[in-house]
């Protein structure tokens, strides 16, 4: 996907005008709780990250949010219409969502722009657009081209261009870069920030963890059935407390050095690498490790600190 959408130098701020709301939502089959008792609230223009191991709900949460399946139990409201209520409140929401499911079902036998003309006409959104989303997801050189003779990522930029027609206010986005190759990657999330400058919410599951940990406003991390944490990637490392680490690069000679400065804080391991000492340490003692590092006059060559990655967090909280 070519990288249209530089972000905003100055993007607005995300809303607080919560979009989506679950409370206390349930979804059984038979013994099997899919769902759990899942509250979660997506505000306005956030894109929120939605993590867990396979069969931990998620998908079976996407379904409930999109009224694709009834809910067990709870409730979720979007945009305030209680999705699946009665009264046409949720159908009239149903319009401004656009979703790109795990598995997009695609047409062998179509091409890329007959399958979008298919999918608006199904949507009830006019078809002019559908060029320009080609465009948009780099699909253009293949419209006319049947969507059998399409690689796994190309049918992906096709499930995600039908996502985006009739310009979706609610984006839901079920591992969306499987099968992108990097560049694809990057542009897609090009395109995600261009949304979110526009005040699109979406709700996005991956397991790519470090592709969208940078990415993402907040996130929620699920594990059978339930959210055990949500929050900014930084609120659930501090929330974790897990350990920070250190590279300390010096030459070999002024390892015992390095060791000596450190010697009376609270620091866990000091591991001599090759190049480098390696140091852990919790969060509050960090600003006293550079303090006592700044003592090693010239030693010290680089420093580079490493915070817990999301997979760290997740592990954390999923295990
Ligand atoms: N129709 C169904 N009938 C019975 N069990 C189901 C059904 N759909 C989902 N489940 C079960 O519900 C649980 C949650 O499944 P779900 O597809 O929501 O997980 P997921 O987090 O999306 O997983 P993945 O990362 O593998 O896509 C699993 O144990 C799954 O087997």
């Amino acid at each position: 996907m070519a990288d249209i959408s530089p972000a905003p130098s100055n993007p607005p701020q995300t809303g607080t005008k919560p979009v989506i709301v679950a409370r206390g939502v349930r979804k059984h089959y038979g013994s099997i709780h899919a769902v759990d008792g899942v509250d979660l609230e997506v505000q306005e223009g956030e894109l929120f990250g939605l993590i867990g191991h396979n069969g931990a709900g998620k998908s079976t949460m996407f379904k409930m949010m999109l009224g694709l399946i009834p809910v067990t139990g709870g409730e979720i409201r979007i945009d305030g219409a209680p999705v699946g209520g009665a009264g046409g409140d949720f159908r009239t929401v149903r319009r401004k969502i656009g979703y790109l499911p795990e598995n997009v079902v695609l047409y062998d036998n179509l091409t890329g722009l007959e399958t979008l003309q298919f999918f608006a006409k199904l949507k009830g959104v006019p078809a002019r657009d559908n060029v320009t989303l080609l465009e948009r997801v780099g699909l253009i050189h293949a419209a006319k081209r049947r969507v059998r003779e399409y690689s796994k990522g190309m049918r992906q930029r096709l499930g995600f261009a039908q996502a985006l027609l009739g310009k979706p206010r609610i984006l839901f986005l079920d591992e969306p870069t499987t099968g992108l190759d990097p560049e694809a990657i990057r542009g897609f999330y090009a395109i995600l920030r261009q949304l979110k400058s526009e005040g699109v919410t979406m709700v996005i599951t991956s397991h790519i963890l470090a592709e969208i940990q940078e990415r993402v406003d907040r996130l929620a991390i699920m594990a059978a059935g339930k959210v055990q944490a949500t929050g900014t990637v930084q609120a659930l490392r501090e929330q974790m407390d897990l350990p920070l680490w250190f590279s300390v690069r010096v030459d070999p000679a002024d390892f015992e050095a390095v060791r000596a400065a450190l010697g009376h804080l609270p620091v866990g391991a000091i591991e001599a690498r090759d190049d480098h000492v390696a140091v852990q340490c919790q969060r509050d003692t960090k600003m006293a490790v550079i303090t006592a590092l700044a003592t090693l006059d010239g030693k010290v060559r680089d420093l580079t600190v490493r915070e817990p990655s999301l997979e760290d967090v997740f592990f954390g909280f999923s295990d």
